[in-house]
């Protein structure tokens, strides 16, 4: 579904990207840790189209996105839940939800939103501000659904949440994944990504260094973290 190819980039004087090669396949969750600072954040920018200048290739399906501007990376169907959540603290639950819907969602419309994030149907009317943290990241995701993605790309969505919510968000990636969404997360709890990838992407220094299945990751969990997280 979703292939980069060879992505290299970075910032001013930074090459941080050095050859980035995954897939992240429909139906799956493909999971990407590693070390702080190692372009997780970076490659998710770059398939979203914020990273000016950009090298190598991102496509959708086959379809060529590098190159085109955010809005019309996401229109093409790539939602997008970046790092801190960024839900709009003045405007209600509804209002976060209708910001950048361009129609009414095919489709996730109310009921089947709400069936799969439940607590947010009691919110639709609270500031944004006012939700528990656990909610602001459920809206976060409801507000990439409603856009029909085929692919989630998630910045680190347990930061900051206790275990028990961090249980219902493994749920909720589950169910997509059951839907055919091709989740890409990039997280640092392990325990969130072995509950819920079906790949686990190693990255360090600005590449894809060592990839395995859950099941072999588990197996090999000790030497993988000696080697590429612990800091
Ligand atoms: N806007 C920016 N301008 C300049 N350098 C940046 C910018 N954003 C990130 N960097 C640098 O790029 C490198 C990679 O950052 P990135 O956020 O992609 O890493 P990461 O793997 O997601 O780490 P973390 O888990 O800490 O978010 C870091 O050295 C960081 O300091």
């Amino acid at each position: 579904m979703l292939a980069l190819r060879g992505l290299a980039g970075g910032y001013r004087g930074a090459r941080v990207l050095q050859g980035v090669t995954l897939d992240a396949p429909a139906g799956q969750v493909t999971a990407v840790i590693g070390r702080n600072g190692v372009g997780k954040t970076t490659t998710l920018r770059a398939v979203m189209g914020l990273l000016p200048g950009v090298e190598g290739e991102v496509t959708l399906a086959g379809e060529r996105l590098t190159g085109r501007p955010p809005h019309l990376v996401a229109r093409a169907g790539i939602g997008y839940v970046p790092e801190g959540r960024q839900v709009f603290p003045d405007l209600t639950v509804e209002e976060n939800l209708r910001v950048g819907q361009r129609r009414p969602s095919r489709q996730w419309p109310p009921e089947r939103l709400f069936a799969l994030l439940p607590n947010l149907r009691e919110r639709l009317r609270n500031l944004g501000r006012a939700l528990s943290g656990g909610e602001q990241q459920m809206l976060a995701i409801a507000r990439a659904l409603v856009t029909d993605p085929r692919v989630l790309l998630l910045d680190e969505p347990s930061q900051g949440l206790a275990p028990m919510v961090v249980r219902e968000l493994a749920a909720v990636l589950r169910r997509l994944a059951g839907e055919g969404v091709a989740v890409l997360l990039v997280e640092q709890n392990l325990r969130l990504t072995e509950a819920v990838a079906d790949r686990i992407l190693i990255m360090a220094k600005g590449q894809v260094v060592h990839e395995a299945s859950a099941a072999a990751f588990a197996a090999e969990e000790e030497a993988v973290r000696h080697r590429w997280l612990t800091m």
